[in-house]
């Protein structure tokens, strides 16, 4: 029987690309689709490329339409912005399964969330990263999951094997490209094309990026120790895709073979990770639209640094096929269900 879903914040961005995979899962049907400023409006006239979906009109975001009135839902997908999933999250039953793609329950520290986010902390669900050690354990049965930040998806799975395997100091600098969904489709001046086209903008420079401590509670536990992050992000005029650079002092004694030995082991069984060929790049265009993470790692031996690029579609495997690839896991479904790693290109 299928998995009965809904989506709230099906206007947006996240919203959208959710439910472009959600029509190509086999085991799920899609109930109650909702907005907030468009709620009345048909889905057609808002996500066009979602053809199956175009006669469905968005309705309010309330609990009782995210219940399911009469039909009820399996699955509810959060994503709305940050700061609003909780406290519709905690009017949904216990027995839903509630997927949310904003920020409000992936931090552990509430001081961390109140310094990034500047609200009252939420709490701490499973969380959506199930490549990290013990992350499909914690994702099994779960009723609550909270999808990662784009830039932590991609920066964690470019680094975590070499704090895994202890090759590398507790310390990485990122420097990451990122296409403008990932700032949402809400109106913003920053983001009007005659802004963003033709330049590279860099943002959140100097430790104030709020997906830095997300960053820093996935890697400290395989270091053993807090990793220190210093990250800047850069936007880059294209509509999807991340490319993260990432770079950490390789211990004294590491050597490219070993290196290279712990991140084939990591990966070898991951279905979306792609560690490429020795000498091939990671680019955002080869991720286009697909669940795939691909990723590269060398060693530098003039500056004795490790390092690890990632690219990722930040819609994609950074929010709406990490939120699909965690629901299959927690339902007990085949885990690339509805998940593809084929790009679009060129
Ligand atoms: N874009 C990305 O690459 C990523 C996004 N995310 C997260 O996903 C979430 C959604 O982001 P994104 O889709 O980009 O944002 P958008 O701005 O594109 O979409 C936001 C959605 O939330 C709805 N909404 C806005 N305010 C409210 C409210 N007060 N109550 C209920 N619904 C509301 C909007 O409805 P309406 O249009 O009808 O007003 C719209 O459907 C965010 O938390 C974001 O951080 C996570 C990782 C990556
Ligand atoms: C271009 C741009 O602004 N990107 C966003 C990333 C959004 C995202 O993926 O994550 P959240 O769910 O945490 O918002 C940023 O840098 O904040």
């Amino acid at each position: 029987m299928a998995v009965r879903v809904a989506v709230a914040g099906a206007s947006g961005y996240a919203g959208g690309e959710v439910l472009r995979l959600l029509l190509s899962h086999p085991g799920v049907e899609i109930g109650a689709l909702t907005g907030n400023s468009n709620a009345g409006q048909l889905l057609g006239s808002l996500q066009p490329h979602l053809v199956p979906l175009a006669g469905r009109t968005l309705e309010a975001t309330t609990p009782e339409v995210l219940a399911g009135q009469g039909r009820p839902h399996d699955v509810v997908f959060l994503a709305l912005p940050h700061g609003q999933s909780a406290a519709v999250a905690a009017q949904l039953g216990e027995d839903v399964l509630v997927v949310d793609m904003g920020a409000d329950h992936r931090l552990k520290d509430a001081a961390d969330w109140d310094r990034f986010y500047g609200a009252p902390h939420a709490g701490t669900w499973p969380y959506g990263l199930p490549e990290l050690p013990g992350g499909r354990a914690a994702l099994a049965g779960a009723k609550r999951i909270a999808v990662p930040g784009c830039f932590p998806t991609a920066v964690s799975l470019a680094l975590f094997p070499a704090y895994q395997a202890g090759l590398a100091e507790p310390e990485a600098v990122i420097v990451a490209a990122t296409g403008t969904s990932g700032a949402g489709k809400a109106l913003k001046p920053h983001l009007l094309g005659s802004e963003v086209m033709g330049t590279v903008t860099p943002y959140g420079v100097g430790g104030v990026h709020r997906h830095t401590p997300e960053m820093v509670q996935n890697l400290s536990p395989l270091a053993g120790q807090r990793v220190s992050v210093s990250f800047t992000a850069n936007l880059v005029p294209m509509p999807r895709g991340i490319l993260a650079n990432c770079s950490a002092k390789a211990l004294p004694g590491v050597t490219a073979e070993a290196l290279r030995a712990a991140y084939e082991k990591a990966y070898a069984d991951e279905p979306f990770v792609r560690l490429l060929p020795e000498g091939q790049w990671p680019t955002t265009q080869s991720v286009y639209g697909s669940n795939a993470v691909h990723l590269q790692v060398v060693h530098d031996p003039s500056a004795q640094r490790i390092i690890a690029i990632s690219a990722i579609d930040n819609l994609t495997k950074g929010t709406a096929g990490g939120a699909v690839q965690s629901m299959n896991i927690a339902l007990g479904l085949p885990e690339e269900l509805g998940l593809s790693t084929i790009g679009v290109a060129p």
